[in-house]
């Protein structure tokens, strides 16, 4: 039997013509290796095939790899287009009733629809005030920390801030992560955790049932931080019959209260299915899973960058001094979108130097695949020299992956270093071909959510930590390898003896210059 199957998937599969080594061909257990026992090393093993066997390979029984970036538009289509998520790799999530874990293009339109409004820029401009004193809060807290000698873990403190953010956004009520001044509510050790068991699930979903079958206080015995992610859980689902109740005052009062996007999806009236507990709770679960580990590790990583380069910070300095006087009263995200430098930070916004365009293309956003097939038509590759052409079959997932795009040679010379520069072309402008290549929000109907509210945060928090402590932070036993990307747990994960990114605070803040 095992021969046979063996056979049809070498020599009879409609995925047979793709090059790959064979075995990946054949066996899952490939892949399982490189995810499970090698610990998150199939990213890179791929990118080793690529060198080996070109730009579309075939690297599971069932899955293609596409490397080229002149492929992401076709790939990450939008508009009439349709894209099928691959099953094999969101079911790990356990979130199948939200519009992230929708496989069928048509079912995802279905449930993305109600919550687009809810994150357009219009609405995450009325609800900017929450993310300054956020990110006030969060500075103050660091300052707790001034002249202890003791380093602090930015990535844990910034996640506290993104947490906090995302809950009151998303639920009218933040998780308070920022209330404890030494971060230890931080979620971004517990997504980590959490992180390292989702290659095993991917592979065993039975994990996931069980995992969940233990009861929170079991979960913080075995392990602190997958404590701290199960009680998050918890006080959600408790947090979801809170306003599933309000709502029903709210029907017979009809009075103001405050939105969230369950009330959102309420006032959506979907069909019985469409508005459960389970629906309800996993489009909580997937909002703050993805709105809070990205914005922390985007944001921190962009700050450990510029710290590690004293003419950005300085200059970083110069401009937020003599545009904000005074540090307690950081502009709005519109304000800050007229200031050259910062603006420039972004990119989207602006023509100049672009350090955090540099950060986001650093930070990488899942540092996973992110699969799409074409549920009717065949999708079509032709390499740029059209030597190397291939119809792929309907139905078959194939995935890109930020971290090898971003590494991509041609497009980002020497594209380990932080080179800001690079996202401005000879005029000094912006270098509009460049953006395209960009992974890190991902692109086409399935492109982030939650887009607007991170470009928010990533503003208005920079904003904020360098006017307010850039002149006293001080990176503590902290190098690039604390940054670079070692291993995928969706999430990049670094190298494993990292002890985080560590930094100092100082009593008395260095002269900008
Ligand atoms: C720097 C910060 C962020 C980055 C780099 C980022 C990146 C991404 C990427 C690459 C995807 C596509 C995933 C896929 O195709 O499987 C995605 C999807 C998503 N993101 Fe973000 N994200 C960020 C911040 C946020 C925030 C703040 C929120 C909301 C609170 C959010 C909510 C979502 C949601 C709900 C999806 C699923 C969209 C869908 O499947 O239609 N993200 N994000």
């Amino acid at each position: 039997m095992a021969i046979c199957n063996a056979t049809y998937r070498l020599y009879f599969h409609p995925l047979a013509k793709f090059p790959g080594p064979k075995l990946a061909a054949v066996t899952l257990w490939y892949e399982f290796y490189y995810d499970c026992i090698k610990g998150g090393q199939y990213t890179n093993e791929i990118g080793r095939m690529h060198q080996k066997y070109g730009p579309v390979i075939r690297i599971s029984p069932h899955e293609l790899h596409v490397n080229d970036p002149q492929f992401i538009d076709q790939l990450y289509a939008s508009g009439g287009k349709k894209r099928d998520r691959y099953s094999f790799a969101i079911k790990s999530f356990g979130v199948d009733e939200t519009h992230f874990g929708a496989v069928p293009h048509d079912l995802h339109r279905a449930r993305r629809i109600h919550l687009n409004r809810y994150f357009s820029k219009a609405s995450v401009l009325q609800l900017e005030p929450l993310v300054s004193n956020y990110a006030s809060k969060l500075c103050s807290n660091i300052k707790t920390h001034a002249g202890s000698g003791k380093p602090i873990d930015l990535a844990a403190a910034i996640s506290c801030f993104s947490t906090d953010v995302v809950t009151e956004y998303a639920f009218a009520k933040s998780f308070g992560c920022l209330e404890d001044p030494t971060f230890q509510y931080s979620l971004h050790a517990a997504i980590t955790a959490m992180g390292k068991s989702i290659n095993w699930i991917k592979h065993f979903p039975i994990l996931l049932k069980i995992m969940l079958s233990f009861p929170d206080s079991v979960v913080s015995l075995l392990d602190k931080d997958l404590g701290i992610f199960y009680k998050f859980r918890s006080d959600m689902d408790a947090q979801i019959i809170k306003v599933k109740n309000e709502q029903i005052v709210h029907n017979k009062e009809s009075s103001m209260l405050p939105r969230t996007i369950f009330h959102e999806l309420m006032a959506a009236d979907l069909p019985g299915a469409e508005m459960s507990m389970k629906r309800l709770a996993g489009e909580g679960q997937t909002l703050v899973q993805a709105g809070t580990e990205t914005v922390t590790w985007a944001l921190s990583v962009t700050i450990c960058y510029i710290l590690l380069d004293q003419n950005v910070l300085s200059k970083l300095r110069q401009e937020l001094q003599s545009a904000v006087p005074d540090p307690n009263s950081i502009p709005s995200w519109n304000a800050l979108e007229t200031l050259p430098y910062l603006i420039s930070l972004f990119l989207r916004f602006s023509p100049l130097i672009a350090v955090i365009q540099e950060g986001l293309r650093l930070s990488y956003g899942p540092a996973t695949r992110l699969q799409r097939s074409s549920p009717i038509e065949p999708m079509r590759y032709e390499s740029s020299d059209s030597k190397i052409c291939y119809e792929i079959p309907p139905g078959a997932p194939v995935g890109m992956t930020s971290v090898l795009i971003h590494h991509n040679e041609d497009l980002f010379p020497e594209s380990k270093a932080f080179r800001p520069e690079r996202w401005l072309d000879e005029k000094g402008q912006r270098h509009h071909s460049l953006s395209q290549y960009m992974l890190t929000f991902n692109k086409g109907s399935r492109q982030c959510l939650g887009i607007n509210l991170a470009y928010a945060e990533l503003f208005i928090g920079l904003a904020t930590i360098i006017r307010q402590l850039g002149g006293s932070l001080q990176l503590y036993e902290t190098d690039v390898g604390d940054v670079e990307f070692h291993h995928d747990i969706f999430v990049p994960g670094v190298k494993p003896e990292s002890k985080g990114i560590r930094v100092l605070v100082l009593d008395s803040e260095a002269p900008v210059g």
